[in-house]
């Protein structure tokens, strides 16, 4: 009988402690099933912290900090799909009254305020600074949500047309110099000035029938050319080239003789004097 309760006793205690271990591994399995979704939880808010970092990093590195605008790096690392495309675009075999089509086209115009040192000289660089902004604000205004504005330099600025046609370019320069012109701009002691730019502009692609043998960097080697161009002239307007016959013409001789090739005619020099 003592015995019978002896072993009774024994496996009662046996089992309980079995019931216990299993309880104990159980509580340390949820509490460590629990840790593991903490840590998964907040894993993933980091990683939610670490992109929207990275995001605004990247804009930053993309933006012009005085202006806000877009700066080189954005244009250098988005323009290469934009060229491809319109090069392509006049790749394509001629179907008839296809090439016409003006939405592929890339109009660059290079924007440069005139007398701009004067103005730092006579109001200062932070007054300086404030006519860029405002000019940068004046540029966004009269331009498409679909055209890319750069600050491309110091007091420089570059405006990408896209889905333009070549053959209103010049509308587009003029609506850009009267708009910089017409801008009231409040320096910090409340005085209202204006200031004037010049504008040479050039298309992508220069030669539709040659789509791909003139780079981005010859297209603007070109408007800046026309830039220089309104600079001699007396400023405060426009000149472009947007199209031209470059056969028989290498890319090294338009580098080197643009000023010769324009004055023999070999392209269409439009300018704001002409109007
Ligand atoms: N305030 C300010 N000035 C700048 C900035 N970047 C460049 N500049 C100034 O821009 C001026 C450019 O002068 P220039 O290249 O002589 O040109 P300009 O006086 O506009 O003359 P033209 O272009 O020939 O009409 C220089 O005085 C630069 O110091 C900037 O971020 N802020």
């Amino acid at each position: 009988m003592v015995l019978k309760t002896v072993r009774s006793v024994v496996i009662a205690k046996a089992q309980y402690s079995q019931y216990i271990k299993r309880e104990l591994a159980e509580r340390q399995s949820r509490e460590l099933e629990k840790k593991v979704a903490e840590r998964t939880h907040e894993l993933h808010d980091k990683n939610k912290e670490l992109q929207a970092a990275y995001k605004a990093m990247e804009e930053q590195s993309l933006s012009d900090q005085l202006t806000g605008l877009k700066n080189r790096h954005f244009l250098y690392k988005t323009i290469p799909v934009e060229l491809a495309s319109a090069a392509r675009h006049y790749s394509r075999p001629i179907e008839k009254g296809q090439r016409t089509t003006p939405s592929a086209d890339l109009i660059f115009y290079i924007i440069d305020l005139d007398y701009f040192k004067n103005i730092n000289d006579e109001y200062g660089h932070n007054n300086g600074d404030v006519v860029l902004k405002r000019v940068a604000k004046a540029l966004e205004g009269c331009c498409r949500t679909s055209d890319i504005i750069v600050r491309w330099g110091g007091e420089e600025f570059l405006i990408v047309s896209r889905l333009s046609p070549r053959g209103n370019a010049h509308e587009a320069a003029e609506r850009i110099r009267q708009a910089v012109a017409e801008t009231h701009i409040a320096l910090n002691n409340g005085k209202i000035i204006q200031c004037t730019c010049s504008i040479g502009f050039s298309s992508f692609p220069f030669d539709i029938n040659n789509p791909t043998i003139l780079s981005m960097e010859q297209t603007l080697h070109i408007a800046d050319h026309c830039l220089y161009i309104v600079k001699a002239s007396g400023r405060n307007g426009w000149a472009g080239i947007v199209d031209g016959d470059i056969t028989n013409i290498s890319p090294q001789q338009l580098n080197n003789n643009l000023p010769e090739l324009i004055e023999q005619q070999r392209f269409t020099l439009r300018t704001s004097q002409q109007k």
